[in-house]
């Protein structure tokens, strides 16, 4: 046990020589008044013990036909991200600009310190020091995150690099790191029996990122809970990156090795629920290619050497379940046979393994689903979900069998194309390529998609989702979106080419006109071919489309009808969409880059 400088009377298992950060911790056990304070190694030991306590404490089920592998459904109340209940609490209302919620900085402490007065009785305080991206890293990026959750540390485990090995450096290097305070406000009095998954109707997740500082209360889930992922990785890392001269983006890595060898990276921001994980792992249906993952969901990428290159500051996968299954992404299929994963929400069969909609064509005969009743595929076929659209399966990146070294290389990749898209059943064709940079930043600062179960809220309205960043720019939108715009002139040799995809438009009978998953790679082969220099491409008011004949459909089964209905630009569409792009930039107001109305009034002209 390392010396401690802590000085409470609590209990504690652990210490740390890190004067700042023991007394950090203390005064949060004062004011959280926990039972006992276990500092967490990050071991296998730590993950065996917590997650048996789970299983007896009734938050997880052990799966047999997994190895060291866990369900857990959370209450039904607590299953997305709360996008209206996160706010960035900069100094001023400006810092936090149109897209954010803001409350003035000590008034929501002040508010935030009487929900968490108390807020661990009957409970453990667990510290957590992790590392997003590298511990090897030019600049390490530490965090360290207190939680009264041992389904936030096991989670952790496998979603960050974290214990022992990240603290003694942080000690050895008197590090600074961003601090997460998180608690699923549910106190425990004398006596009283704990519930499988506690959380409260009360739920705040707030940033302070002048304080590079995290607030998260009252919920259990993913994206609310885990604070090295959305609220650090893209929140607070994008108000650091915007100040110093980085970029902290949506974004999965993709690595691409065409048929002669020659390896791209792409890095594809898409919000949630719209298709990352499932590119990151895609398998090419083109003879020839090959692709590997380097991230599925956050890309921080920094300009060296001429060039712009990007880390994946993550551990592990946290995706969405539905949907996949061997036909579309048998590498995720693969990657959680391997075991060592925690599943949230899904639906569960007899004999201990999971299911969902869309893992295999026919759905078991009995299943256990998500709120622990029986299910049957009538029940499916009346409507019932068996797994929530929302659940997730949490595994370690290690397990993948695409995943490419480099993942484990702190220097990271170059990028040579960045990929925008969101679920748009009309309107946005398969692909565009963007004119230059300014152009691509227009693209990427109007990308619209349907809104999904990710979040709370309403399903399938068709919201404006500048670079997928929307729930996750930690300052004023009008500041990133000048962030992009003047990167590109500070660098203006090492910016990517920009594309613009749409897996999701449909047919005339509503049917999704292109099949997606692996058939994407004949995109990405169009896309390689631009970079390459192989292919011309043909001028539109919105962008380079393909030539005819220039995308690869050999062997695709799809009838022409089809393929236009994915690929066609239609003038009409996008004359409607001009006044949804100018409301939406009046939000702006004189924050939007006059590059950004400049490019708007091109479009127009280009479509008159
Ligand atoms: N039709 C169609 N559906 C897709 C495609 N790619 C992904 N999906 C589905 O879209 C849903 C979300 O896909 P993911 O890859 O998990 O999305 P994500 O962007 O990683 O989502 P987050 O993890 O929430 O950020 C899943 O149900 C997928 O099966 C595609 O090319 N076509
Ligand atoms: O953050 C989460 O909980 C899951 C996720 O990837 C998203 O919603 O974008
Ligand atoms: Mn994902």
């Amino acid at each position: 046990m390392t010396a401690t400088t802590t000085t409470t009377n609590i209990p504690t298992t652990g210490g740390t020589s890190h004067a700042e950060l023991a007394q950090w911790v203390a005064e949060v056990a004062e004011l959280t008044t926990p039972d006992r304070i276990v500092w967490c190694d990050g071991s296998r030991a730590e993950w065996d013990q917590l997650t048996s306590d789970l299983v007896d404490s009734g938050t997880f089920v052990r799966l047999e036909q997994k190895p060291n592998s866990f369900w857990a459904a959370s209450d039904p109340t607590d299953v997305a991200r709360v996008e209206d209940r996160t706010y960035i609490c900069s100094p001023d209302e400006q810092g936090a600009g149109p897209t954010n919620n803001w409350m003035d900085p000590d008034e929501m402490k002040g508010l935030m310190s009487d929900l968490y007065r108390g807020c661990m009785r009957g409970r453990t305080m667990y510290v957590i020091p992790f590392v997003m991206g590298h511990l090897e890293a030019d600049i390490p990026m530490y965090g360290v995150e207190i939680t009264d959750s041992a389904y936030v540390v096991v989670s952790m485990h496998i979603m960050a690099r974290v214990g022992s090995a990240v603290l003694k450096q942080m000690e050895e290097t008197d590090a600074g790191y961003v601090k997460g305070l998180h608690s699923v406000g549910y106190p425990l009095e004398e006596g009283q029996a704990d519930v499988p998954w506690p959380c409260n109707d009360t739920k705040y997740i707030v940033h302070f990122p002048h304080e590079r500082t995290i607030w998260s209360y009252g919920s259990g889930y993913g994206g609310n809970a885990l604070l090295g992922k959305k609220c650090y990785a893209l929140r607070i890392a994008s108000a650091m990156a915007h100040d110093e001269g980085w970029m902290a983006e949506h974004m999965l890595i993709l690595k691409l090795t065409n048929p002669e060898g020659k390896v791209h990276y792409i890095a594809a921001a898409f919000p949630s629920a719209c298709g990352k994980t499932n590119l990151a792992m895609i398998e090419p249906t083109i003879p020839g290619w090959k692709a590997e993952m380097v991230g599925d969901d956050i890309a921080w990428m920094r300009f060296r050497d001429g060039k712009l290159y990007a880390v994946n500051p993550e551990n592990g996968l946290f995706g969405v379940a539905p949907g996949t299954g061997k036909a579309t992404n048998a590498n995720a299929i693969l990657a959680i046979e391997g075991g060592n994963s925690i599943f949230t929400n899904v639906a569960r069969t007899p004999d201990g393994d999971v299911w969902w909609e869309g893992m295999t064509k026919e759905a078991p005969e009995h299943l256990i689903d998500w709120h622990g009743n029986e299910w049957t595929p009538a029940d499916g076929e009346a409507g019932t979900l068996s797994a929530h659209p929302n659940s997730r399966f949490c595994t370690p990146i290690v397990q993948t069998p695409c995943a490419a070294p480099e993942f484990n290389d702190p220097n990271g990749v170059p990028i040579s194309a960045i990929l925008f898209g969101g679920r748009r059943k009309t309107t946005v064709p398969l692909v565009t390529q963007a004119r230059d940079w300014d152009h691509g930043t227009f693209i990427g600062s109007t990308v619209s998609s349907e809104t999904t179960a990710a979040a709370a809220g309403a399903v399938g309205v068709v919201r404006r989702d500048p670079m997928a960043m929307l729930p996750f720019i930690g300052y004023n939108a009008g500041d990133y979106l000048q962030h992009w715009v003047n990167l590109g002139k500070e660098h203006a040799g090492a910016m990517p080419e920009v594309f613009l995809v749409n897996w999701f438009r449909r047919d005339a009978d509503g049917g999704f006109a292109w099949p997606g998953f692996g058939e994407n790679s004949r995109v990405l082969k169009w896309i390689v071919d631009r970079l390459e220099g192989n292919v011309d491409a043909v001028e539109t008011p919105i962008g380079l489309v393909p030539a005819a004949g220039d995308l690869d459909t050999d062997g695709l089964d799809v009838s022409a009808e089809q393929l236009e209905a994915a690929t066609r630009f239609d003038s009409e569409e996008w004359r409607a969409e001009v006044p949804l792009i100018e409301e939406w930039f009046t939000k702006f107001g004189d924050k939007l880059p006059p590059e950004l109305s400049a490019e708007l009034d091109n479009l127009k002209k280009a479509l008159d």
